[in-house]
């Protein structure tokens, strides 16, 4: 059948047909794209949410924030923890908690620096709680800082990234656990560099230890605290061995000085808030996982490259002396004032009573000269140093250091145990090991064979 001719009414009418059809399909359309587009919005709010609430920004104040971001190597809980989180403060408890019956809840400031990671681990390991604080500053490399922290975790010790300056986060932790104490070993180091950074001794030394202070004295409980001091502080005292009686008013660097002045500090908060607190004077702490700044580090690392090294001398050209004390004496030393160190007496930021105020030597009480400590380097690298021996700069350092460590053994039996030999052996085996270097560094067999004892 035909179809009918088009008559200008009907072909209006199909005009007008089709113009629906489209109009129609248009709506159709817009109201999809309008469904799509409202559920992408709403799909992108919860996102938005749910990164805010869990992934706080790069930008955050708080560098805890930026390192859960960096660090891959944290669990998934922990990247899941933001400060004040749930997460967060399950993790902060959980390390926090000790382990064994009446043991210590320890704030352990510095946990990703040489002492602070030994002592971390050594409290761990016999059962205590032990949370960590650290600034992860790059004062020396912070990858070895980062390691440090690895090793920690694998230990169940979580370390807070965070500044002592910041007061809201040290009073969020107290907030969270009722520590028992604070190892408080977060510092600017170093004798030299205060000459090139005098502010960071002032920041972290002084107005750091005061804001901590601040904050564990209106803490309930009080921790006791037990920090570390220098052994810098003798200066230029000449009375050796150096007794904790001696005078420590003649600084020769603002690092001894901003230690002197924490001394001093904490005098003033036991005196009115009745603190517990005790001063270690640390001798020329060396061992493995150490600082890059200290000469024994630097040393092995430039006599391995066949680079040259100062080796200083006095004025007088004698030779200059250090009490080095190897690392596992000073962890003994460190828990043994822990135990010892009393309950403070005050409580929301009032005294009650007399509190404990102590200071001690922790050092090996056996003096080596400096080209001895070369000697021994050489000899276990099996390469000759490039030595410059010239006179000391004016840089703050001392000539010589040996401490009387009479008190310590008396009040928690502290027994340094290590020669700098033994102790520099152990070190340059876990520097080749850390680093990775193929030398002709004493082998295990070489070392084992000389001392048959540590290979047990
Ligand atoms: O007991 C402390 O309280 C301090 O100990 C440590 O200071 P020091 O005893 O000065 O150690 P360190 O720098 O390793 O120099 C060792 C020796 O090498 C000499 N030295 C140094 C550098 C150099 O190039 N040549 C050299 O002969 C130098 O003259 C010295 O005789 C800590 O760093 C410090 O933070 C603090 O804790």
């Amino acid at each position: 059948m035909a179809s009918p001719p088009h008559t200008s009414k009907t072909l209006k009418l199909e005009r007008y047909n089709s113009y629906l059809r489209r109009l129609h399909s248009t709506k159709v359309l817009n109201a999809s794209s309008k469904l799509i587009f409202r559920v992408t919005l709403l799909i992108a709010l919860v996102l938005i949410l749910f990164f805010t609430l869990n992934y706080p920004p790069l930008s955050d104040k708080n560098p805890n924030h930026a390192h859960l971001h960096h660090h891959s190597f944290l669990s998934a809980a922990l990247f899941t923890s933001s400060a004040g989180g749930d997460a967060w403060e399950k993790q902060v408890r959980h390390s926090s908690t000790p382990k064994k019956p009446n043991g210590l809840s320890v704030l352990v400031t510095g946990a990703a620096g040489f002492v602070g990671s030994h002592c971390s681990i050594a409290l761990k390991k016999r059962g205590d709680g032990v949370l960590g604080l650290d600034n992860f500053n790059s004062y020396y490399d912070p990858s070895l800082k980062r390691a440090r922290q690895k090793l920690l975790l694998k230990n169940q010790v979580f370390i807070v990234e965070g500044d002592l300056n910041d007061a809201s986060l040290l009073t969020k932790l107290f907030d969270v656990v009722p520590f028992t104490h604070i190892l408080h070993l977060a510092a600017q180091a170093g004798v030299r560099y205060a000459m090139q950074n005098p502010q960071s001794y002032v920041s972290s030394n002084i107005a750091g230890f005061i804001n901590l202070l601040e904050v564990a004295k209106t803490a309930n409980p009080q921790p006791a605290i037990v920090w570390a001091s220098s052994s810098s502080v003798y200066g230029l005292n000449t009375q050796v061995p150096f007794s904790e009686l001696d005078r420590t008013d003649q600084p020769a660097s603002l690092y001894a000085a901003t230690k002197k002045a924490g001394e001093e500090i904490a005098h003033t908060y036991n005196h009115i808030y009745g603190l517990s607190l005790t001063g270690l004077r640390f001798f020329t702490v060396y061992g493995p996982w150490g600082r890059p700044d200290m000469a024994y580090f630097f040393f092995t690392k430039d006599i391995l490259q066949g680079k040259p090294i100062d080796v200083y001398q006095t004025q007088d050209k004698k030779q200059v002396a250090r009490d080095f004390t190897y690392i596992d004496d000073v962890v003994k030393g460190c828990l043994g004032a822990l135990d010892t160190a009393e309950k403070s007496t005050g409580s929301g930021g009032k005294k009650k009573g007399p509190a404990q105020l102590r200071v001690y030597n922790l050092g090996n009480t056996s003096p080596v000269p400096v080209g001895n400590l070369v000697s021994i380097l050489e000899g276990l690298l099996r390469t000759k140093a490039r030595k410059h021996v010239i006179k000391m700069p004016r840089n703050g350092d001392v000539p010589y250091t040996h401490a009387n460590v009479t008190l310590a053994y008396r009040d928690f039996g502290y027994k340094p145990t290590t020669d700098l030999a033994t102790g520099l052996r152990k070190f340059v085996k876990w520097y080749v090991d850390y680093y990775g270097i193929q030398t002709r560094v004493k082998k295990d067999s070489d070392i084992n064979s000389e001392h048959p004892e540590e290979s047990a």
